[in-house]
């Protein structure tokens, strides 16, 4: 089983190499290498050409009653690194700012600890590429990843939080995620010199008046009390400070804890771009995509189960936390297959996609240690 020191050791070196959503070689490489010193009786590996950065390893149960799927994400993000680590990204512009990295090593820590010690269920473990974006979960899914012996009749994951102190887990009943439609909108009007506004249609106004208006979506189109979101994270228009932007690109994400709430959401970015295009003469292309990115809804039974055995052991910190407007595409897999998706704190100042984010790594040990817990106990009912 990997030790302590062997988890962060893990743990550095993939937060070196972090990719983008299906561009993930050198990380399977990384775990493939991993995984190749594990006791390999029990374990099965499995590639898919249709995803080919994706990597299943099943585990072969003593007296299988069902399969319990474990996920974990494996793409980092477009943000350049400001930890200063010794063992920050070597890879320029991109980095492990959601914790992927962990998720990844506290799999690979579940899988040794179970190589060695054979389980009584099959275990699957998933890696999973492109949770960021590109929905890599739906993606495996319609491309029959998950079929015959490979397919998990019960699916866990986790994912870190900053919020939580170091190796805590967390959890709730019900929506633990939001679901998030991706908003691509492209602002078309006629570009010019800067000294003649009245000839050209300057889609940097444009562009303002429309995030301004963004804004009275969730403050005056929707129920204060159930909640949503929309932030625009991006915004290009222009090339130099005299000339007209002749087109503006916004990208953006739409957040709610319900189905009917992201369509309420979309239903009046729409309404408003509409509006803006016609007052400002401009044409307008308008993409709004969920994907894979439904709410995270946890399995009652199963999650009441887990639960339950955190809050029992005394040996696990646990807290019941509220739904969280993160999204994660492991709703689209929890909508096909019943499980849990549940937190691992890991205690720091700097949020989730933040480039300073810097995880807690004593939490590895303690995540690894009440996930093999409560699947050995799991196995048993
Ligand atoms: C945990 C986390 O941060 N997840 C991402 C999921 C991406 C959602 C989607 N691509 C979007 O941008 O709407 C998040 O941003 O919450």
């Amino acid at each position: 089983m990997l030790t302590s020191q062997q988890l962060i050791q893990i743990r550095r070196q993939l937060h070196r190499i972090p990719e983008l959503a299906l561009e993930e070689y050198q990380t399977q490489r990384y775990l493939l290498q991993v995984i190749q010193n594990f006791k390999q009786q029990y374990l099965q590996i499995q590639t898919f050409p249709q995803l080919p950065t994706a990597l299943l390893v099943r585990v072969q149960g003593s007296n299988p009653q069902k399969t319990i799927g474990y996920r974990a994400d494996m793409d980092g993000l477009p943000i350049e690194e400001k930890t200063d680590l010794p063992f920050a990204s070597q890879h320029a512009g991109q980095m492990h700012a959601c914790g992927h990295d962990f998720h990844m090593t506290v799999a690979l820590g579940i899988l040794s600890y179970f190589s060695e010690r054979q389980p009584q269920d099959n275990l699957i473990f998933f890696f999973q590429p492109a949770e960021e974006s590109k929905n890599g979960g739906k993606l495996a899914y319609e491309q029959n990843v998950f079929t015959g012996k490979w397919r998990p009749d019960e699916f866990f994951a986790l994912h870190v939080t900053p919020d939580l102190p170091a190796g805590t887990i967390g959890c709730r009943l019900g929506t633990l995620f939001a679901g998030t439609t991706e908003v691509n909108i492209d602002l078309y009007g006629q570009d010019g010199h800067a000294a003649y506004p009245q000839q050209a249609n300057d889609m940097i106004v444009a562009a303002a008046a429309l995030i301004e208006q963004i804004q009275t979506i969730i403050s005056r189109s929707i129920d204060p009390i159930a909640g949503g979101v929309v932030t625009i994270g991006k915004l290009e228009a222009g090339t130099i400070r005299n000339a007209i932007a002749g087109h503006a690109h916004l990208e953006g994400t739409i957040r709610g804890l319900s189905q009917s709430m992201i369509e309420r959401i979309d239903q009046r970015l729409r309404e408003v771009t509409a509006g803006i295009a016609k007052s400002f003469n401009a044409e307008v292309k308008i993409q709004l995509n969920q994907g894979g990115y439904w709410p995270v809804e946890n399995n009652p039974h199963l999650t009441a189960e887990f639960i339950n055995y955190m809050k029992e052991n005394s040996q696990v910190n646990y807290q019941n936390t509220q739904p969280a407007m993160t999204g994660e595409d492991f709703g689209y897999l929890l909508a096909q297959i019943p499980g849990t998706m549940f937190w691992l704190g890991v205690d720091d100042s700097s949020q989730l996609h933040s480039a300073t984010f810097n995880p807690q790594e004593s939490a590895l040990r303690a995540g690894v240690t009440a996930i093999v817990g409560f699947l050995q106990a799991h196995m048993q009912q």
